[in-house]
């Protein structure tokens, strides 16, 4: 994520009742099947990598729904659930605080390095990807993609029920933007050279630990079908996962979280006292 970092990095809404499912599912896959051509025409598949990092992590207690019930390990989990069983306040796009609005507001993202150093690339990704973080934000009746229970090991994860081209849109990582990092498991790098008063460099972070959307469930693999890349749209950086492969229904969403989250985990780790180690 981004870098997870915990701090690197890591919708749609009112999307989707019964009658109007299979329309809106259509024009979802429709639309991101025009995005990945157009992405192959501009030759950026290849430049779908890692461009985002997330925060060094710390250890938090195993998601456990809220309300606990029989089959929550077999049961799917939509955005509509996730405030009810994990407590989460669900929100589709980037939430910028009051007390941080002034920041953006103050800063152009085209002036960024990042920006100016690649802005082809980036110009793309706004024209592909920027219109799915407004057309496909409408409140919390995404049926598109569940939580569910993976194991012991990585306990919960996110799932597709759609088909989903490679080089496609897949969800936002939302949040709330934060100019001090929790060290959570769910934060990623905001990528940007935002500067505080003093003209110092802010650092920022997406943290979804409590306020977010599905992706903050998404689960790290060494070798990902999705990758995290940033979307300037609307002078603000957007975390967007892509789908490096075609992906089908049923299939779990991975993205990598990159070395700096599971090093930082590793440092974190409470050395044993056991008198053999
Ligand atoms: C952003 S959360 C992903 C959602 C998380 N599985 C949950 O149930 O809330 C990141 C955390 O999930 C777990 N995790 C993700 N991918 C993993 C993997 N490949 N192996 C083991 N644990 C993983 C780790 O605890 C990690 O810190």
């Amino acid at each position: 994520m981004g870098q997870m970092s915990k701090h690197t990095t890591k919708d749609a809404a009112t999307f989707f009742t019964a009658r109007n499912y299979i329309s809106l599912s259509a024009t979802f896959i429709i639309g991101v099947f025009v995005g990945s051509q157009a992405l192959k025409s501009f030759g950026l598949g290849n430049a779908l990598s890692g461009t985002v990092t997330a925060a060094p992590a710390m250890d938090v207690a195993p998601h456990v729904p809220a309300a606990v019930s029989d089959d929550w390990k077999t049961r799917k989990y939509y955005p509509k659930d996730l405030s009810k069983h994990f407590g989460i306040h669900h929100i589709d796009q980037l939430e910028i605080p009051a007390e941080l609005q002034p920041y953006v507001d103050a800063h152009d993202v085209t002036t960024d390095k990042q920006y100016v150093d690649n802005m082809d690339l980036y110009q793309n990704y706004a024209r592909v990807f920027g219109p799915f973080l407004d057309k496909l934000s409408k409140g919390n009746n995404d049926e598109r993609l569940y939580v569910k229970w993976t194991g012991d090991e990585k306990k919960f994860g996110v799932f597709t029920n759609a088909y989903i081209p490679a080089y496609g849109f897949v969800v936002e990582y939302s949040g709330l933007l934060i100019n001090s990092s929790r060290s959570t498991d769910y934060e990623w790098h905001y990528h940007s050279e935002l500067v505080d008063n003093d003209g110092n460099a802010m650092p920022l972070g997406i943290d979804s630990q409590f306020v977010g959307n599905i992706a903050r469930f998404v689960n790290h693999d060494d070798k990902p079908n999705t990758d995290s890349i940033y979307v300037p749209w609307k002078n603000t950086w957007r975390i967007v996962y892509v789908a490096t492969k075609n992906i089908y229904p049923g299939e779990e969403l991975t993205v990598s979280y990159g070395p700096n989250y599971w090093q930082s985990r590793d440092r974190l780790k409470v050395p044993s006292t056991d008198s053999d180690e």
